[in-house]
């Protein structure tokens, strides 16, 4: 069920485009509403920011995009559509060779051949492709998902050893990604991963291939999950904190790494981090995370230029060095809800030193920040900051209200 009217998107141009997403996990104690209505595009070539303090969702988000979210979470509701040609096809193919294998069979036969999901996959589909050339990853079955993930979409994630498997060489594990994605064997396996190797800026690579993880550097191990990660040729490549764990100079070198890989290649990226000083490096655009939403979106320079959301300037505030001469670091007292109720407040209001008293009874919904700003929106009863205070509210009121009668519907 999608409550809005599909956005705009030019063709060729978005890679990703995820649609008022809402992942939760069902505790025995309480609904954790982990994303809560996410929106956010990301293109061709760029690298898109989620910033945020711990527990705001940010991985939760990466795991719903890249289909990793397993009981007792669930995607409850919105799109994650995902375009790539080559993945698209492969996942059609599959389909119809599917679609041929059970069409001669009983309903009990076909029951007892293909599982719940793979049936229900094979009847939406129905050997066509998606209108609009986009895959909805949160529609697809598991068989599918292993396409994409391979193929599509690849992950890295903080600790590199969860990546690497500790009893293979790092160059056995190259070769078995490139010969699952690429069907490459024997001597051009080893030049390929060699070649990767190269390209992350391993040194005397031709050695490394022969060594084990615990061979390499913090550092270096990233740069081998990374060099896995290109094995697969994505499309899109999503970084959850790869570069906190690293001091200070490694992660320099990553996050530089990583802009080279993508001026090569291509690659969209997807980056979270709560470091805005990091941020500043790498993105693009940033979405700024607050209990299960995005409070602020433009681009990156406008936000350290103009940030708007209270939120966002309490974050720009605690960059370390952002204040010579004072030796305590500025922090956002208190800490991030856990969004355990459909929200019909601001969820900042009580750290908020701007809040007022609408903020504890209406939803603030994204906004323009004024009208003059095409690419800059806030989650923020502040906003539009150039109508008047009521009517600003009455915008956020009324829109809030229109949403939750779409979810009720
Ligand atoms: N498997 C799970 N079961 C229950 N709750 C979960 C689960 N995974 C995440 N959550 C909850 O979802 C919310 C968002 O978590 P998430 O890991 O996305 O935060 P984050 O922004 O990535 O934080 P961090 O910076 O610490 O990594 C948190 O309240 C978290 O407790
Ligand atoms: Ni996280």
């Amino acid at each position: 069920m999608s409550m809005q009217s599909p956005r705009e998107r030019t063709a060729g141009e978005t890679v990703l485009s995820v649609e008022n997403l809402r992942t939760a996990f069902f505790t025995d104690k309480e609904t954790i509403r982990a994303v809560d209505g996410v929106s956010f595009d990301v293109r061709e070539g760029e690298t898109v920011g989620i910033v945020g303090e711990s527990g705001s969702g940010k991985s939760v988000t990466a795991r719903s995009i890249m289909g990793l979210i397993k009981s007792p979470g669930r995607v409850l509701d919105g799109a994650v559509n995902f375009r790539d040609r080559d993945v698209l096809s492969q996942l059609v193919d599959s389909n119809r060779k599917r679609t041929a294998d059970v069409a001669g069979l009983s309903d009990t036969e076909r029951a007892n051949a293909v599982d719940e999901d793979d049936f229900a996959f094979v009847e939406e589909w129905d050997g066509d492709e998606p209108a609009d050339g986009y895959i909805d990853v949160t529609r697809v079955p598991d068989s599918a998902l292993r396409t994409l993930r391979g193929n599509g979409i690849a992950m890295i994630f903080q600790d590199p050893l969860s990546s690497l498997n500790p009893v293979y060489t790092v160059g056995n594990q190259i070769k078995e990604a490139l010969r699952l994605h690429q069907g490459l064997r024997g001597q051009a396996a080893t030049e390929e991963a060699i070649n990767l190797l190269e390209a992350v800026s391993i040194p005397d690579a031709k050695r490394r291939i022969t060594e084990y993880p615990h061979q390499f550097s913090g550092g270096m191990r990233q740069r081998a999950v990374i060099a896995m990660a290109l094995a697969c040729e994505p499309k899109l490549l999503i970084c959850d904190e790869p570069t906190t764990a690293l001091d200070v100079t490694i992660q320099a070198q990553i996050l530089e790494l990583l802009s080279d890989i993508q001026e090569e290649r291509g690659l969209s990226i997807v980056f979270i981090t709560h470091d805005m000083g990091v941020m500043a490096e790498i993105a693009d655009r940033l979405n700024v995370m607050y209990a299960g939403e995005i409070v602020e979106t433009a681009p990156v320079e406008e936000v350290f230029a103009n940030p708007k959301h209270p939120y966002t300037q309490g974050l720009l505030e605690s960059i370390p060095g952002r204040h010579p001469g004072e030796d305590r670091l500025r922090t956002i007292e208190g800490d991030v809800p856990t969004p355990n109720e459909p929200a019909t407040d601001c969820r900042f209001a009580p750290r908020c030193p701007e809040a007022f008293a609408e903020c504890e009874s209406v939803h603030p919904v994204s906004v323009p920040v004024n009208e003059g700003a095409s690419d800059h929106t806030a989650a923020c009863l502040l906003y539009p900051d150039d109508q008047s205070r009521e009517s600003a509210v009455e915008t956020h009121r009324r829109r809030g209200e229109d949403s939750e009668e779409a979810l009720n519907e």
